[in-house]
């Protein structure tokens, strides 16, 4: 796998600079090869383009840790069938993709790469057809909103209730689709543990470019349709482990850490628990009375927030890694971490620099880490 992966990156090493010109390369030959496959990608592309080679690019990142990445395919291959992705379309798009990879590679394009490229993408769409294969799944569920509540400027947090049953674990994720924004999936973290009832909760924020997620927090009603796509992330709970464990969260990444923690109060006792919160303002910890009375209630829990953008805040300060190795050392811990890509990052390297073992660290990233 070390060769494969080496060959792979030495042959994208050719395109990377032009990465955008191969995947508009890819969808322009894609949709005029296969005009009706147009139908199953979203009117704005924009995003699109981004993710395809997020996708792929942690793929082959994760070509050396088999067991992750046949999970992320598999929960990957499961989520498409929200768009009816069929097995014939894999070959498809493989043709088009090898096309795009080899015309802006030039002439160091060999036939070591095009080779390797074929195995790996075989490799890749094999596993996402059996992750597809979901018995009478349906290929994705109607949910609908129940309650919306704004939570200070920029945040919603809401609740809905899938129509057909609906398994999940918590910490998981999944991509929705709301009418606001009809064929433009977003992935959300579901912000509790499985409740009787069978809702769910999320945490939006609107951010400048993120359409879906303004539309989620300043147009969704109680009432409206969502779709949701099967759950997704392996950043659940390791519930064999006796070690102590610390939620890190940046911004709304508090979702999973908070799901998590929902399925902690069902059974722990004799496990600590720190929930590092990172917010760039004060007054941005949506939901902190909530999490204070859980820490009244389990005196095993215990919350730092801290604030990285706001100078005069008279709390803790500082990037929240930062704020984690302050309040070390943590040798014998298990770490869970949510937030924006490069929060994630800078946590994981931070981590890995106080030597914890990767296996003790669990994280979901929704774009490349
Ligand atoms: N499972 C997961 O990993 C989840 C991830 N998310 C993602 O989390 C993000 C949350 O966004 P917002 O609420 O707008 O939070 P934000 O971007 O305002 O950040 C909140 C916290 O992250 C820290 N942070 C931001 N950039 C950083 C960097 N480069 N290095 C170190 N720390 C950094 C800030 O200092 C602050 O403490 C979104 O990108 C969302 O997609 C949300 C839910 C679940």
């Amino acid at each position: 796998m070390a060769d494969l992966t080496n060959v792979l990156n030495e042959s994208w090493s050719l395109v990377e600079e032009r990465s955008d010109r191969v995947v508009e390369h890819f969808y322009a030959r894609l949709f005029l090869a296969y005009p009706r496959l147009r139908d199953l990608f979203p009117v704005e592309m924009a995003a699109q383009r981004d993710r395809l080679l997020a996708a792929i690019v942690r793929a082959v990142r994760q070509l050396g840790d088999p067991a992750r990445l046949d999970e992320y395919l598999r929960g990957l291959g499961r989520d498409h069938r929200k768009y009816d992705v069929r097995p014939e379309h894999y070959a498809q798009v493989k043709v088009c993709l090898l096309d795009a990879i080899r015309v802006h590679a030039g002439e160091r394009w060999n036939d070591v790469y095009e080779q390797a490229w074929n195995d790996v993408y075989d490799l890749m769409a094999a596993k996402m057809i059996a992750g597809a294969e979901g018995g009478d799944e349906p290929p994705y569920w109607n949910a609908e909103v129940l309650s919306h509540e704004r939570r200070g400027r920029d945040v919603a947090v809401f609740t809905c209730r899938p129509r057909q049953p609906f398994t999940f674990r918590a910490g998981q994720y999944v991509s929705l689709e709301c009418a606001h924004r009809p064929r433009e999936w977003r992935t959300y973290s579901i912000a509790n543990s499985p409740r009787p009832d069978g809702t769910l909760e999320f945490h939006v924020r609107a951010t400048g470019t993120g359409w879906v997620s303004s539309a989620l927090v300043r147009r969704l009603r109680a009432g409206d349709l969502l779709h949701l796509a099967a759950p997704m992330g392996s950043m659940i709970l390791d519930t064999a482990s006796r070690r102590d464990v610390v939620l890190v969260a940046g911004g709304t990444g508090l979702a999973p850490a908070k799901a998590l923690l929902g399925e902690l109060v069902k059974y722990n006792r004799t496990r600590w628990v720190h929930l590092f919160r990172g917010e760039r303002q004060g007054d941005g910890f949506y939901d902190r009375e909530h999490l204070d009375r859980i820490a009244e209630k389990y005196p095993w829990l215990s919350i730092v927030r801290a604030v990285s953008d706001e100078p005069g805040y008279p709390g803790e300060r500082g990037a929240i890694h930062d704020v984690l190795s302050r309040h070390g050392p943590w040798r014998d811990h298990d770490f869970y971490v949510a937030g924006s890509a490069p929060m994630v990052r800078a946590t994981l390297s931070r981590l890995a620099e106080m030597r914890i073992p990767p296996t003790r660290v669990r994280y979901d990233a929704f774009t490349d880490c």
